[in-house]
């Protein structure tokens, strides 16, 4: 099978984004990028993932065209190939639903950062990208008004992108950011949340990219 590898990490998070409440249904998409062909695995349009196997993720090319797959590939594969093209470093993007997230997208309201989970798997505070239609593919354009070097932000009205240099990476994005917006959600009924400041923001930020875990 074509990039068996990448449709599997492909579906492994998309299966991820159902066990972590992060869509519901058929809602959002996953994309990986294979950088020796730059070809592109994304999730089929409209299908329970429970129900998929790694062959139902379309492979694409750098222009849209199936490459191999029988399914119709997500409706925002636009999207997706706009903000691989605009950002060369990203080889994972996963767009979510999240509701803690959404929330703040509903109200066109950044989330400050306020904890380092946000710093460190985001970059910072999420910013919000102006609402877009759905299917039109202005929604990469959109996002990359605001998105800069971080790995997420906020699609006002409608839910989120998180993006990383790998699958796996754009999911720990997908998750913290929610798990950051509920934190604040939580921590603002009780007072007003304390952020942090720019340079903590970047020690914390600097961790995660150049030490955290067993890459490095
Ligand atoms: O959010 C939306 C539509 O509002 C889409 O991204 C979502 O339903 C997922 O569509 P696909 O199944 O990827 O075609």
């Amino acid at each position: 099978m074509l990039l068996e590898n990448l449709r599997k990490e492909v579906l492994s998070a998309a299966l991820q984004l159902i066990r972590y409440g992060l869509v519901t249904l058929t809602g959002g998409n996953v994309s990986g990028r294979d950088e020796q062909t730059g070809y592109i695995a994304i999730t089929p349009s409209g299908m329970d993932y429970e129900k998929l196997n790694p062959a139902d993720i379309v492979i694409i090319d750098g222009a849209g065209n199936t490459v191999d797959g029988k399914w119709k590939a997500s409706v925002d594969t636009k999207d997706h190939l706009y903000i691989y093209r605009q950002r060369p470093d990203i080889q994972g993007i996963i767009h979510t639903h999240s509701p803690y997230a959404c929330s703040f997208a509903m109200l066109h309201r950044e989330i400050p950062c306020c904890s380092t989970t946000l710093a460190n798997e985001v970059g910072g505070s999420v910013p919000v990208a102006r609402y877009t239609p759905v299917a039109e593919a202005a929604i990469g354009p959109a996002v990359m008004e605001v998105l800069g070097d971080k790995n997420a932000c906020l699609l006002a009205n409608h839910g989120v992108i998180a993006v990383g240099h790998s699958v796996r990476h754009a999911l720990v994005a997908a998750v913290m950011l929610e798990d950051g917006a509920k934190v604040y959600h939580l921590a603002s009924l009780k007072g007003e949340p304390v952020q942090l400041p720019p340079e903590e923001i970047e020690k914390a930020r600097n961790v995660f990219l150049y030490t955290y875990g067993q890459s490095s």
